[in-house]
């Protein structure tokens, strides 16, 4: 056992502990989550993937802090969390940017407000510059999301997550709505990114080659109502990955088809009356 406690605490970094969530609907009380436990170490890649309705927004919103859970407890570096903080930012599907603030201004916002107060202007637009460079964006700088690709909006939501220096990155579904070479290309600099500042992410998704190529460890959940997590898949591919040599990988093929399995036999997919 470890009894060294920062090492205890990098190891159950985050910490979700007998969590439900149920909500109150016109129809009754719905139980979308039950029973949840779940450790994620500092700097761990984690995937939550399931079928659409089982609860991966549902648990990642608790991890947020923008919903509280009806039992149990959250934590982050040993405290519970008890509402959003700019130690665990997130980066939506639908890049949720200010349309009037160019790609510049729309990050250096995120900057101010965490580090407005104790920074100066000169430092707040070097750390703005910094992370749009960090996605490749600093040619757009200037330019306004009504003036940019879906694949760009995304970074510029990145960036702009990473730049409030955020102990966790958590990411719903963030390549959701892209098509499939920039989604791509975009997993590949979020690889490059995450081994260059070691973050820890939390991600959604239901993208089973997206979860394996990425992730340190796979969260699979069963079916709601009242899900669970099923399973808990480690990725022992070694890192730097790359998707051309991954393909021909023979454990590769083994993790994908352990998701498979997960979700397509024992997780039928059973549409639920909404
Ligand atoms: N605020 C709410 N009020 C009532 N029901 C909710 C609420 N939020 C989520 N639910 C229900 O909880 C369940 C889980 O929803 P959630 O959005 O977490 O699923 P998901 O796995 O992220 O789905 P998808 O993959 O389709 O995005 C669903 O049945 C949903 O209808």
């Amino acid at each position: 056992m470890n009894s060294h406690p920062s090492k205890q605490t990098a190891a159950r970094f985050i910490d979700v502990q007998n969590v439900e969530q149920s909500f109150k609907t016109a129809k009754g009380v719905f139980l979308a989550l039950q029973n949840v436990n779940l450790s994620i170490a500092q700097g761990e890649f984690v995937s939550l993937i399931g079928h659409s309705g089982c609860g991966k927004s549902t648990l990642l919103n608790l991890i947020a802090g923008l919903t509280t859970p009806t039992q149990g407890v959250l934590l982050c570096a040993n405290k519970e969390i008890k509402g959003p903080g700019p130690e665990r930012a997130v980066v939506f599907q639908n890049h949720s940017l200010l349309p009037w603030l160019t790609c510049y201004g729309n990050v250096y916002l995120a900057v101010e407000r965490v580090f407005g107060k104790s920074e100066n202007k000169a430092q707040l637009a070097e750390r703005t510059a910094a992370a749009l460079a960090l996605v490749g964006l600093s040619h757009a700088a200037q330019k306004r999301p009504g003036e940019i690709s879906g694949g760009m909006k995304q970074r510029v939501g990145i960036a702009r997550a990473l730049s409030m220096e955020p102990q966790v990155l958590l990411m719903d579904e963030p390549f959701g709505a892209l098509d499939a070479l920039t989604r791509a290309k975009l997993q590949d600099e979020l690889l490059e990114i995450v081994a260059r500042t070691h973050s820890t992410v939390v991600m959604v998704t239901h993208d089973v080659d997206e979860a394996v190529l990425l992730s340190d460890k796979i969260v699979m959940l069963t079916n709601g109502p009242a899900a669970t997590i099923g399973e808990v898949l480690q990725v022992a591919l070694p890192r730097p990955r790359s998707r051309v040599e991954l393909a021909e990988d023979a454990n590769y093929q083994l993790y994908r088809k352990a998701v498979i399995d997960f979700l397509y036999t024992r997780q039928g997919h059973v549409e639920k009356a909404a």
